[in-house]
């Protein structure tokens, strides 16, 4: 361990009491010195915030695309929605409206143009500049993938701002990503991984707020209740 004279040696003289840290920590590797200082002095807090559904409106921008394509045809008011997957419960309705349902999130500007959820972007941007925090807005885009990618990265530019382009996660797979909470509107979060590191934190939304007292979860129940206190509970 070459470095840790020298590691020593730096931080005796910027402050008596990192060096006093250091005496603790004498026995220890130079890697297991920085890691532990840095455990002392700060616990990062990891948040991972979903996008549809939580941010953007995706149920609100389908209902509104889907009866100005199809003004015609039933549609499911959102008190009525049931199940994440909006196109089961359209083909359910009947059967060719699944294919229609699909046609509206695969076109073009669909997820550009939704609207941002009350209070969502703005929380964003709060928790964002809070001390030892990290925000990432995780989110898995459709495999029809012409528009959706590129749009949603777009969504973020326009709401966030050019910087917070570095805080997008795109995966299909939300549970390799390591974070402390998942806020996500989707109740069962599934993939390779069967121990996500998160605590996923159930959103409210049209489609699951009659599983809430049994799913398991704790919830957020939309952006105006206290998110500041979730995310306090997790550095403890
Ligand atoms: C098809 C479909 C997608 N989505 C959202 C979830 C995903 O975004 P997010 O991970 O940001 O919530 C994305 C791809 O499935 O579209 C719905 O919310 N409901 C749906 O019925
Ligand atoms: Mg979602």
């Amino acid at each position: 361990m070459t470095l840790l004279p020298r590691v020593l040696g730096f931080l005796k003289l910027e402050s008596p009491s990192i060096s006093a840290n250091v005496r603790c920590f004498a026995h220890l590797s130079t890697a297991n010195v920085l890691a532990k200082m840095n455990d002392s002095t700060s616990k990062r807090l990891r948040v991972l915030v979903d996008m549809d559904g939580v941010l953007a409106d995706f149920e609100g921008g389908f209902l509104k695309k889907y009866r100005a394509k199809y003004p015609n045809e039933p549609y499911i008011n959102l008190e009525d929605r049931r199940g994440f997957w909006v196109s089961t419960q359209y083909g359910q309705l009947r059967s060719d409206l699944c294919a229609k349902a699909i046609s509206i999130w695969e076109s073009k500007n669909f997820f550009l143009e939704l609207d941002p959820i009350p209070g969502g972007v703005e929380a964003v941007k709060e928790m964002s500049k809070m001390e030892n925090t990290d925000v990432f807005i995780c989110t898995s885009p459709i495999k029809h993938y012409s528009h959706c990618p590129y749009e949603k990265y777009a969504w973020i530019e326009k709401h966030f701002g050019h910087e917070f382009l570095e805080q997008i996660i795109l995966t299909r797979d939300k549970t390799v990503v390591s974070g402390d909470i998942l806020i996500d509107d989707k109740p069962d979060i599934l993939g390779v991984e069967p121990k996500p590191s998160w605590e996923h934190v159930l959103f409210l939304a049209c489609h699951n707020k009659h599983l809430l007292p049994s799913a398991g979860h704790r919830s957020l129940l939309s952006w105006h209740h206290d998110w500041r206190g979730l995310l306090e509970s997790k550095r403890q």
